[in-house]
């Protein structure tokens, strides 16, 4: 048996977003997101799903809260709504939407739970998306504005700030291969809206400083590990974009002030080009303070000429999946990690990883211990990590609860709560029981 001591002051915690939670879609004086459309639209979600109710944590979050008590966790990281503050985007701001989040963060705070806060969790106001959304810079000023509403509103409240979500997947997931909102398939729509959103995200920062607001600012890229299935140059290659499309895309023009030149060139290749302004590689270049990483799983990768945008497949190597197909390696955690420290030792979190386990409550319990394992592995690369001298700050595990899983509606269940969707029922899981312990003690017992 051995003991992984974690750091005196390691952030654990669990995160959320806001469209994946809240319900209340038509209250409190919100406006549509993108996702209200999407998920209207027949053929985009799962079974039609939607989140005008999904967990009514827009109701509920003092139970939720009572909850995250529960489990002991020191921090919680969830998402604004953005038509809840500014209904059409860019536009009048909503009194009753910054309401809200006070007395919803003001409740986090009483119970000693740090808010860790994303301005832009995918719910892009639909009246912003009406005039070409991401694709136009419109929505730069636009978000800096309501980056800025928020950063005046709730300074000294919210001292852990990110700006973007994954986005990878507000670039690519939604604009070229399409599975998320708005759902096109365009690889200039994806280079644009990642440049914007990069600008976006550099201007917001650069408004933080500006005001003088206590606290970090940062950006939340999901990231992916990839391996080559063969050492051919065809397939390092494939690996290698699998991996730059997710971080250095985005991280190279933070920290380098450029796009990352090999990829930069095979989109170039076929006629893609990042829309650059003058003086936008410095807007985005500015200096912040930490990255979340959302890490979910790895791949084994192989050259494909019809492979999609970036000529590369997948391999399935026959690893154990999660049940949203995803294989189970938790060493793609510690080889990202290692491989992010080219950008300098920086203040990381993981804002998420967790398993997607769609046990049901038998007998008033739910026996996830697939998460459990899953979770128990991942924390141990965590500390290993750590053990490295790697500046890892803290964990938010994927999700408290179940929720609203976009494309895949609710069928797929990531939460240490179980909710039940007809009564809203909230139960937690084993994995909620396990969890609690390590967050209790700090310290996780592993098997070796
Ligand atoms: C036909 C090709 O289809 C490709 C599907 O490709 C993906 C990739 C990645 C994801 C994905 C989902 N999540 C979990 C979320 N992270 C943020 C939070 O809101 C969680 O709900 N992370 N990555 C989904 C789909």
């Amino acid at each position: 048996m051995t003991i992984f001591q974690f750091p005196k002051d390691f952030k654990w915690g669990t995160a959320t977003a806001a469209y994946q939670i809240e319900g209340a879609a038509q209250e409190g004086g919100r406006g549509p997101s993108i996702w209200d459309t999407f998920s209207h639209t027949p053929g985009r979600v799962y079974n039609g799903d939607n989140g005008d109710v999904a967990c009514d944590s827009y109701h509920r979050y003092e139970e939720d809260i009572e909850l995250m008590k529960e489990l002991g966790i020191n921090t919680y990281r969830f998402s604004i709504s953005w038509p809840r503050i500014i209904p059409t985007g860019d536009g009048e701001i909503n009194r009753e939407g910054l309401n809200y989040y006070h007395r919803f963060v003001d409740k986090l705070l009483e119970a000693g739970i740090e808010p860790f806060c994303t301005l832009y969790h995918w719910d892009l106001p639909q009246a912003l998306q009406d005039v070409g959304g991401w694709e136009n810079r419109r929505s730069i000023d636009a978000f800096v504005k309501y980056s800025e509403v928020m950063y005046r509103e709730f300074s000294g409240k919210i001292k852990y700030w990110l700006t973007f979500n994954e986005p990878w997947c507000i670039a690519f997931l939604s604009n070229v291969i399409g599975v998320h909102a708005p759902g096109k398939q365009d690889l200039q729509a994806g280079l644009d809206v990642a440049h914007h959103v990069l600008v976006a995200h550099g201007k917001s920062v650069s408004k933080f400083r500006e005001l003088g607001i206590e606290g970090k600012i940062g950006i939340a890229p999901n990231v992916a590990w990839a391996v080559p299935y063969s050492k051919s140059a065809e397939d390092q290659g494939a690996a290698d974009r699998n991996i730059q499309v997710y971080s250095d895309w985005f991280l190279d023009p933070i920290y380098k002030g450029s796009y990352p030149k090999p990829l930069y060139e095979f989109f170039e290749q076929s006629g893609h080009v990042p829309p650059i302004q003058e003086g936008d590689m410095e807007a985005i270049a500015q200096p912040i303070d930490h990255i979340g990483i959302n890490y979910y799983a790895m791949s084994v990768n192989r050259f494909d000429p019809n492979g999609g945008y970036l000529q590369m497949e997948e391999v399935d190597m026959g690893l154990t999946k999660t049940d949203i197909g995803w294989p189970i390696e938790s060493r793609g955690l510690y080889e990202v990690i290692h491989y992010l420290q080219k950008y300098g030792n920086i203040d990381i979190y993981i804002t998420e990883n967790g398993a997607c386990i769609n046990d049901d409550v038998v007998n008033g319990k739910v026996n996830d211990i697939r998460r459990i394992a899953y979770l128990q592995q991942h924390i141990a690369q965590v500390h290993r990590v750590i053990a490295d001298g790697i500046n890892l700050k803290g964990y938010m595990a994927w999700s408290l609860m179940d929720n609203f899983e976009w494309a895949e509606g609710y069928r797929m269940r990531f939460g240490l709560v179980h909710l039940d969707y007809r009564s809203l029922k909230r139960t937690p899981k084993e994995s909620f029981y396990w969890y609690q312990n390590v967050v209790k003690n700090n310290w996780m017992e592993t098997r070796k």
